[in-house]
């Protein structure tokens, strides 16, 4: 809710990638460092951003520079972990193997037992040894190549919340749920396992600059520092959140990244404050004193426009669009506005080296990769085929931005017929995810819930 007040200077962001380690020295440092590790756990990210993967004996650790197989099916896995056969990538294709290599920067310690298990990052190829156009994180790559040869380059920041809970009970339980934003006394309930999840992410790399309480008993937000590696702050973002589930565990607490835990009480977000600079660092967004540079205007523009296709990736399952309700810091039009925490697109106070648009349409539930893919491809939208920007909004009352669609099925058909979207996130990657998210909800809705069993039995 609060982060970067202590500064988003594009200045300080470091716009160069990171020069990649050959593998072999990764592991050799990391094994200087962490001597006793036994086992380490390899995994891909999968369209819900869960981990995918195996646990190995760190003695396989070397021999993965030249790869491993998985199978392409797990980017076509429900929330449960089932294959989707619809996606043809199932069964009935044979569940074939693609070459996946390591991620180099992430190998690091697993906070269940840092000093015994690491964990690795993987990236997939496909059948022609290419990046694989269905992995999420590729998704992302292509958008953020495309920005770079114009000489866009993005800095961007993530604003993560989730619940603490105890495992018997239901996050936020009604009742017990005073609000207590910016609370600082707040946070002393979970000191310890706070505490820990500091010292873990440290232990990780993991640039975590604050811990906010939210709205509700038991809800926080962490903060990430703003960066240019792009694709590095998404990795962070997930591995933040396995992280602190593990933290938790240890603690014998939970932690909730649902977007609508508790019907009554706040949902958890996953903004993202983003920013663009040219290649010497300046922001490209600033504009005179007071006024809106043509950047800043366009990138909206676009960003508005994509956004009522965009919500079916945003909200990627029944329960993210619980989260759109009045009264709740939650968006429901696609609109912007200055210092104003109801709309999409919120221009937080900033000196002028540090204009950027705050996007706050994502539940804690979506995938960070495809997130930040949707907000930049909106970005690149805008900038490439200039829209005019729609007035600004003011909370609730006004009604002139165009509405969202906040029911699943009808933003998965706004999706299926958006041209834009399609060419910016890829053909096989559009249809995987429609074909997916349709057949998740097929399941979803062939269920009976509890809520029918216990008012109608
Ligand atoms: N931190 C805030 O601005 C509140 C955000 C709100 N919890 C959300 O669901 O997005």
């Amino acid at each position: 809710m609060y982060s970067n007040i202590i500064g988003f200077n594009p200045m300080l962001a470091d716009i160069t990638a990171a020069q990649p380690r050959p593998f072999g020295k990764e592991v050799e440092q990391y094994l200087q460092r962490y001597p006793d590790t036994e086992h380490v756990d390899i995994y891909l990210n999968d369209l819900n951003g869960q981990f995918r993967g195996k646990r190995l004996p760190v003695a396989e650790l070397f021999a993965l520079e030249k790869g491993c197989y998985f199978p392409l099916s797990i980017y076509a896995m429900d929330l449960a972990g089932q294959v989707i056969e619809e996606s043809g990538l199932g069964q009935q294709a044979g569940e074939p193997d693609r070459l996946c290599l390591p991620v180099p920067g992430t190998l690091r310690p697993c906070a269940r037992d840092p000093q015994h298990h690491a964990q690795l990052l993987l990236t997939m190829k496909n059948a022609e040894g290419e990046a694989c156009e269905l992995e999420p994180r590729v998704v992302l790559q292509q958008i953020l190549k495309r920005l770079q040869a114009k000489g866009y380059y993005p800095v961007i920041a993530a604003e993560l919340e989730f619940y603490l809970h105890d495992p018997q009970q239901q996050p936020a339980v009604t009742g017990q749920c005073p609000t207590q934003s910016f609370s600082v006394d707040a946070p002393e309930r979970h000191h310890a396992l706070l505490n820990d999840i500091e010292l873990q992410a440290r232990l990780q790399a993991l640039p975590l600059t604050g811990v906010v309480a939210e709205a509700a008993s038991g809800q926080y937000e962490l903060n990430l520092h703003h960066s240019a590696r792009v694709l590095e702050a998404c990795d962070q973002v997930l591995a933040l959140k396995r992280l602190t589930r593990q933290i938790a565990e240890k603690h014998h607490q939970h932690a909730c990244f649902m977007a609508k835990p508790c019907a009554q009480s706040a949902g958890s977000g996953l903004h993202f404050h983003i920013s663009l600079q040219d290649e010497q660092g300046n922001n490209l967004l600033t504009g005179a004193p007071g006024e809106l540079s043509d950047n800043m205007q366009q990138a909206m523009a676009g960003m508005l426009a994509l956004m009522p296709a965009s919500m079916a990736i945003l909200a990627p399952n029944v329960n993210a669009f619980r989260r759109f309700r009045p009264g709740m810091h939650v968006p429901l039009r696609a609109s912007w506005g200055h210092n104003n925490r109801t709309v999409a697109l919120r221009l937080p106070c900033a000196d002028s080296a540090n204009q950027r648009i705050e996007y706050r349409l994502a539940g804690a539930d979506a995938n960070p990769y495809l997130a930040v893919a949707i907000i930049l491809g909106g970005l690149l939208h805008g900038l490439e085929q200039p829209l005019p920007l729609p007035p600004s909004t003011n909370g609730y009352e006004n009604d002139s931005a165009a509405p969202l669609s906040l029911n699943q099925r009808e933003a998965l058909t706004l999706f299926r017929r958006c041209q834009p979207l399609r060419e910016l996130l890829g053909p096989a990657f559009c249809t995987l995810w429609y074909t997916c998210k349709t057949a998740e909800l097929r399941r979803f809705e062939g269920q009976v819930t509890a809520a029918e069993v216990s008012w109608m039995l």
